[in-house]
């Protein structure tokens, strides 16, 4: 049987109430099918990782969730925490930007990768540590036997990045969600990572949700593409339309923004100004206190909706620009 991907329909996130709620995650939709990757992307704050968090209810405690997130054709919203722990590291893996705040400092790298593979699957402890060892093998640890009993501390950075890998992979789930895995790592560590992940969905047909600030990277990867802005998506596409045709004025800068070749990343032209206050959203257009555009009378006022602007292209604009 295909396994399930992952669908996030109409999420809605609000951190605290009334006036000085966060509106962090608005009315994002999107999906992802078996086998396939979805890259998610956006500057910092935008509600790229909120919006997976909130699909695996992970949210604070002060946080509001409406929508739905179907995992085949379940719904983890409607679901306990009971439940959601059965699944979480079991059907839905997650690997962070950061290692050490999600590994144990306390614990052995044994411990850390057999609880789930005990837990989830049944494995006795020596079954357990077995698989353990060929997962750190198969995400290219040296010497696993000796890694094993390690603690995080005793890892460099990389290595400890594809420990969490291991572990994410470790109950095969059906859809890997992987947050910023490589923005710490050296360019060489970043591609190993990227390739484990590529060999293992193309052998057991797991869909991936990858996350990043860096267009590129996720360009490179993932067969489509959501652009996150303020909680909203702004611009929706397969990954080829998103760079050859970019509509929406946020991706379009973000692409000029896009480090080149001989151009080191300081050097490039962000877009200027800051992300918007998810305290105090603009009355209008999302984009509308940076974007270079803004031509026409509605942008200061209404929001504009997700529209389809071409093959399986949605923009959220009402100044589609290269069409
Ligand atoms: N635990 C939290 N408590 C309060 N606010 C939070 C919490 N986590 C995130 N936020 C806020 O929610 C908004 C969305 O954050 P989110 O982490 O989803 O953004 P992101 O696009 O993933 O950014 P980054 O790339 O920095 O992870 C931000 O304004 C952030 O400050």
């Amino acid at each position: 049987m295909k396994a399930p991907g992952l669908a996030v329909r109409d999420l809605t996130v609000v951190l605290g109430r009334g006036r000085h709620a966060a509106h962090v995650v608005r009315g994002v939709s999107w999906s992802v099918e078996a086998g396939r990757t979805l890259g998610v992307v956006g500057e910092s704050g935008s509600g790229k990782s909120m919006t997976v968090l909130a699909a695996a209810g992970l949210v604070p405690p002060s946080a509001t969730v409406t929508g739905s997130a179907l995992l085949g054709g379940e719904d983890l919203l409607k679901l306990s925490e009971r439940e959601l722990r059965g699944i979480r590291g079991r059907r839905l893996g997650f690997v962070f930007q950061e290692p050490m705040t999600s590994l144990n400092p306390l614990l052995t790298v044994e411990r850390q990768m057999t609880e789930g593979i005990e837990e989830h699957l049944g494995a006795t402890r020596r079954a357990a540590r077995s698989r353990a060892r060929e997962l750190l093998d198969s995400v290219g640890i040296p010497d696993p036997d000796r890694r094993l009993d390690a603690y995080p501390h005793q890892l460099s950075g990389g290595m400890r990045q594809r420990v969490m890998i291991a572990i994410a992979l470790s109950c095969s789930p059906d859809v890997l969600i992987a947050d910023e895995p490589t923005t710490a790592l050296d360019v060489t560590t970043q591609a190993q990572i990227l390739d484990i992940v590529r060999e293992r969905q193309e052998r057991t047909g797991m869909a991936v949700v990858w996350i990043s600030h860096d267009l590129a990277v996720v360009g490179g990867l993932a067969d489509d593409v959501v652009v996150m802005y303020g909680g909203h998506v702004v611009e929706q596409a397969p990954a080829g339309t998103l760079h050859g045709a970019p509509v929406h004025p946020y991706t379009r800068g973000l692409l000029g923004a896009r480090p080149v070749l001989g151009k080191r990343r300081d050097q490039l032209t962000a877009i200027p100004g800051t992300p918007p206050d998810p305290r105090a959203l603009p009355p209008g257009c999302v984009f509308f206190d940076r974007c270079p555009v803004k031509e026409d009378p509605r942008c200061e006022t209404e929001v504009p909706e997700l529209l389809e602007v071409g093959t399986r292209h949605y923009a959220r604009t009402f100044c589609p620009e290269g069409r």
